[in-house]
């Protein structure tokens, strides 16, 4: 293949707020009149977040506040060296605020409000309120203040938002676990606040395609088949504090998820204050996964004493035909009996149990499927959605004027343990699968010789150099992309584009790494110019959370 163009995306564009910071930092010292004693002034320190990370998304969601409300950063900046420095300072501006209208949604979930600067009339604050609703009216507590925006926790809800229906939510820890934000939003309203954080994703990290207006309308998101119970992993985690001279902790910590701030707008809810919950069961786990949980809990009541550090603890179900191997070790009761559920689907018996050793083999059964996998490993978390999805994936990979006969087939970049690739086998002539985990790797070779699939081969290395092993030919390949969540560097890009493909079917966990991809690649890649985007569309992997996985189709014209 002739060597790719080498073309770098810019990098992430100096934060204003950097330079806002620094202006504070540097305002010049005071004549020296006479020796005063030294005073360690504390100062800011600014780190440029990633641009898609969810500081980076954040800076885009406070820009299109400010436009809205004819406020500018100057007028929302906040001296943080004074903050620091100044124990008054930092009273006024962490303080208790009545009538705080909720505006809009973050992409993270998060309700956003404009609330009176504490010092200068003539000033605004950003205010960022977890659990706050649009059109909800309530009282905040400003808890940390940042160069741009402030946090607050949500104390009391005066008027309430007519997304709010309080009666739905199905956790006591619902208003405080960080994990879940939206059991007290209808599904069906739910499902259209992912498809609007498709559109912000688009519009803010793929300017040139929404500027030209040639992206297609986003799709409406797929729901997931079930709305709770659905997790087939979590990972509960405890933190220990610093003991001098190691000695034993007397107290049992907290095992569970992080908590988001102190709210307290819940007001059947009396769980303690600190930053981990302690969880006894979610109800986004699945059954066996809440079985695992009580069972990994009373193991800690025995065993806190004996750990020196904090740790998490995987959660993962393992399921098997009822006449298979049921003798892989899985979490045990109290008694040391291993604990299992019987289900029967489509009139096959199937037993689940849960993993907590990451090198254990797990497995997954997807549209007739079976995969293994470690598990520690990816694999994706909501079984209930993953017929829907791998079905979408494959029905996209067609090539368009097609002859009956002619082959066709398809690249599984990151591919992980090969889910898309053995489930896509079917309707392409040859799988080649690349995915930079050999662990993963040597369970796509092991999944596909289980499933009788002979059409599949696999390459342990980074996607950004599988070009140089493909010999299939361009404009009869589909290529699937499903990175991590940081997205696809440019390198992978660019030679994406060399390749030229037919077909591109790009899966993210990260809308906002893959609007920004999708951009790049079409403006900026030598023959990205001649791809159209087909379709963009949600699938609900993650019910009451603000996660999106999004599906986008490109083909070549
Ligand atoms: C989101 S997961 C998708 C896996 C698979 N498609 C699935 O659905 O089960 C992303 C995968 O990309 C792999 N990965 C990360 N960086 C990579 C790279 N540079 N090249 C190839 N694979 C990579 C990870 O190990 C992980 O298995």
């Amino acid at each position: 293949m002739a060597p790719v163009e080498e073309r770098k995306r810019p990098a992430s564009p100096v934060l204003d707020e950097q330079s806002e910071a620094k202006k504070h930092q540097d305002t010049p010292k005071p004549a020296k009149a006479q020796k005063a004693p030294k005073v360690n002034r504390r100062r800011y320190r600014i780190k440029a977040p990633e641009p898609t990370s969810p500081l980076g998304v954040l800076q885009h969601e406070i820009e299109e506040i400010l436009e809205s409300h004819g406020l500018t950063k100057q007028l929302i900046s906040n001296d943080m060296t004074r903050l620091l420095n100044d124990q008054e300072v930092e009273d006024r501006f962490h303080r208790q605020v009545s009538g705080v209208k909720i505006l809009k949604l973050l992409s993270n979930g998060d309700g956003v409000a404009v609330i009176p600067h504490p010092e200068d009339e003539s000033k605004r604050q950003i205010c960022i309120v977890p659990f706050g609703l649009p059109g909800d009216v309530g009282v905040i507590k400003v808890f940390k203040t940042h160069p741009l925006y402030v946090e607050s926790d949500l104390l009391d809800i005066t008027e309430k938002s007519s997304y709010r229906k309080d009666e739905l939510i199905n956790c006591k820890y619902f208003g405080k676990c960080s994990g879940c934000q939206y059991q007290n939003v209808d599904y069906e309203q739910q499902l259209v606040f992912k498809r609007q954080t498709i559109e912000n994703a688009f519009k803010f990290f793929a300017p040139k395609l929404s500027a030209a207006n040639i992206l297609p309308a986003i799709g409406n998101t797929q729901e997931s088949p079930l709305q709770y119970t659905y997790r087939t992993k979590l990972t509960p985690h405890f933190n220990l504090p610093y003991r001098k001279g190691g000695h034993q902790l007397e107290y049992k910590p907290n095992l569970g998820f992080g908590a988001k701030g102190r709210p307290t707008w819940r007001k059947d809810m009396h769980i303690g204050s600190g930053s981990i919950i302690d969880i006894e069961e979610c109800s986004i786990g699945t059954e066996i996964i809440n079985i695992g949980m009580k069972n990994e809990k009373q193991r800690f009541e025995r065993d806190f004493k004996n750990y020196r550090k904090g740790a998490t603890i995987l959660l993962r179900e393992d399921t098997e035909l009822s006449t298979g191997d049921l003798t892989k070790p899985g979490s045990t009761n109290e008694k040391g009996e291993k604990s299992t559920i019987e289900v029967t689907i489509n009139d096959t018996k199937l037993t689940k149990s849960c993993v907590t050793d990451p090198r254990q083999i797990v497995t997954e059964y997807v549209n007739g499927f079976r995969f293994e996998f470690s598990g520690g490993e990816f694999f994706q978390n909501n079984n209930s959605i993953l017929p829907i999805v791998t079905d979408y994936v494959r029905s996209n990979l067609s090539i368009p004027n097609s002859q009956p006969g002619e082959p066709n087939f398809l690249v599984d970049a990151y591919c992980g343990s090969g889910l898309f690739s053995i489930t896509c086998s079917g309707d392409v002539s040859k799988v080649v699968g690349v995915e930079v985990s050999a662990d993963s790797v040597k369970f796509a070779e092991r999944n596909a010789k289980s499933n009788n699939i002979e059409n599949a081969t696999f390459i342990v290395g980074k996607a950004e150099k599988i070009f140089g092993n493909i010999d299939t030919p361009a404009d009869r390949t589909s290529v699937i992309l499903d990175p991590p969540r940081k997205g696809c560097d440019d390198v992978f890009l660019n030679q994406l584009s060399e390749y030229h493909p037919a077909k591109i079917v790009y899966i993210s966990c990260n809308v906002h790494s893959q609007a920004r991809d999708i951009d790049w690649f079409i403006n900026e890649t030598k023959n990205g110019g001649e791809y159209v985007v087909e379709s963009i569309k949600g699938f609900d992997f993650f019910p009451q959370t603000h996660h999106v996985e999004s599906v986008a189709v490109l083909r070549r014209k």
